[in-house]
């Protein structure tokens, strides 16, 4: 699965710009505020349907536009292509898929699944489980089937239960949701774990091959307290959490713990070596996406060069030739790409406009 051609339209500083990437790799390079961050920001638009920048959707219309336009066309292994599309306007966001109107986000997501690493991919480690979470959740939903519905049905009995509780309704008006909550939350929880120990399995020779062999750990943690169960920590905690005016426990409260060397990764204290482990960690996500799916996602990293001095950045770059797929990776200058990369497809960015392959 990779995109055989992107058009941007009013988007951020571009006003019209068509490229034709590589199916491999493709490096990007360009001075501070020519746009390289954009062009991945669309690529991840249309695999997501929304920004990884925090300010939303309407930023990245073009100063002095009314709507952008983004359009795809993904190659897929059997030989066919969808045409994948986002239009975002004053009254909103449409998405389109072969040319349907009633495309979702996760019509999206399931067309054109990505991974991004970005300058600030170490987060994961040192920022709170959230981070942690959606790692996790990314790679379960693409290879554990039954765990979006029922995370989907979790959240749902969890907004119910909490506007009971923070309503101040009566114990049985909380607990009615007790029952929904623990089925769904084992089904989450289960989920999860299995795709931990598959992940786990493939650290070694990862960490081995980006880290030197430094032993890594991962550690999954249930998000609720005690062997007995969730139901049980649930009723365990219903006193408390009538206090708190919320659910303290459960799945929405999970966390990774990510070790190295029996160390918490967090305390490890290089920045680069965060980001190689991060890196890590993400890659062998992709290689299981691989493994159980038979997918390959498109890599998106932003500024390889940031934090990493030249024997990191050489490491990586074989480690995604050798994973292979199609990546996008981005440079402010030239001398900064590994000579791993050396076979890659060049874009030149400047003045909101892409020169072609060199
Ligand atoms: N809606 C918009 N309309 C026009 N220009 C915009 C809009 N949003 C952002 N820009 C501009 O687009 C330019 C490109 O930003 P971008 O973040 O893509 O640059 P970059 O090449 O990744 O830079 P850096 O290497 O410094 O991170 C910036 O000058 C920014 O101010």
């Amino acid at each position: 699965m990779h995109l055989t051609r992107l058009r941007l339209h009013d988007f951020r500083c571009f006003e019209q710009v068509e490229i034709v990437p590589s199916a491999t790799t493709n490096v990007i390079t360009g001075d501070n505020a020519s746009g390289k961050t954009s062009l991945l920001e669309a690529i991840f638009f249309l695999g997501r349907g929304q920004s990884f920048r925090q300010s939303g959707p309407r930023p990245a219309i073009r100063r002095g536009a009314n709507a952008f336009t983004l359009n795809a066309e993904i190659g897929v292994p059997d030989g066919l292509s969808h045409r994948l599309g986002i239009h975002r306007d004053k009254r909103g966001i449409a998405y389109r898929r072969d040319g349907e109107n009633a495309t979702t986000r996760l019509d999206l997501i399931n067309t054109l699944p990505l991974q991004m690493i970005d300058p600030n991919v170490h987060r994961l480690l040192e920022q709170g489980p959230r981070y942690r979470r959606h790692f996790m959740d990314w790679g379960v939903f693409h290879v554990e089937h039954t765990f979006f519905p029922a995370w989907r049905r979790y959240r749902r009995a969890l907004r119910q239960r909490n506007r009971a509780l923070k309503s101040r309704w009566p114990k049985k008006d909380v607990i009615a949701w007790d029952a929904e909550l623990v089925r769904n939350a084992e089904l989450v929880d289960a989920s999860r774990r299995a795709y931990i120990d598959y992940l786990y399995a493939g650290l070694p020779a990862q960490a081995q091959r980006l880290l030197g062999g430094e032993p890594v750990t991962l550690e999954y943690e249930s998000g609720w307290r005690g062997d007995d169960g969730f139901g049980h920590a649930l009723a365990a905690n219903l006193d408390q959490d009538l206090r708190a005016g919320f659910t303290q426990q459960g799945p929405h409260r999970s966390d990774l713990r990510v070790s190295v060397a029996s160390t918490k990764a967090r305390d490890w204290v290089s920045r680069g070596q965060q980001k190689i482990l991060t890196t890590a960690l993400l890659l062998v996500q992709a290689e299981l996406l691989y493994q159980r799916r038979g997918i390959r996602p498109v890599l998106l990293i932003d500024d390889m060069a940031a934090e990493l001095g030249a024997r990191y950045r050489e490491v990586l770059a074989e480690e995604i030739a050798r994973i292979g797929g199609q990546s996008f990776i981005t440079f402010l200058e030239p001398s900064l790409v590994p000579q791993a990369l050396s076979d890659a497809a060049m874009f030149h960015v400047e003045h909101g406009a892409v020169a072609a392959p060199c």
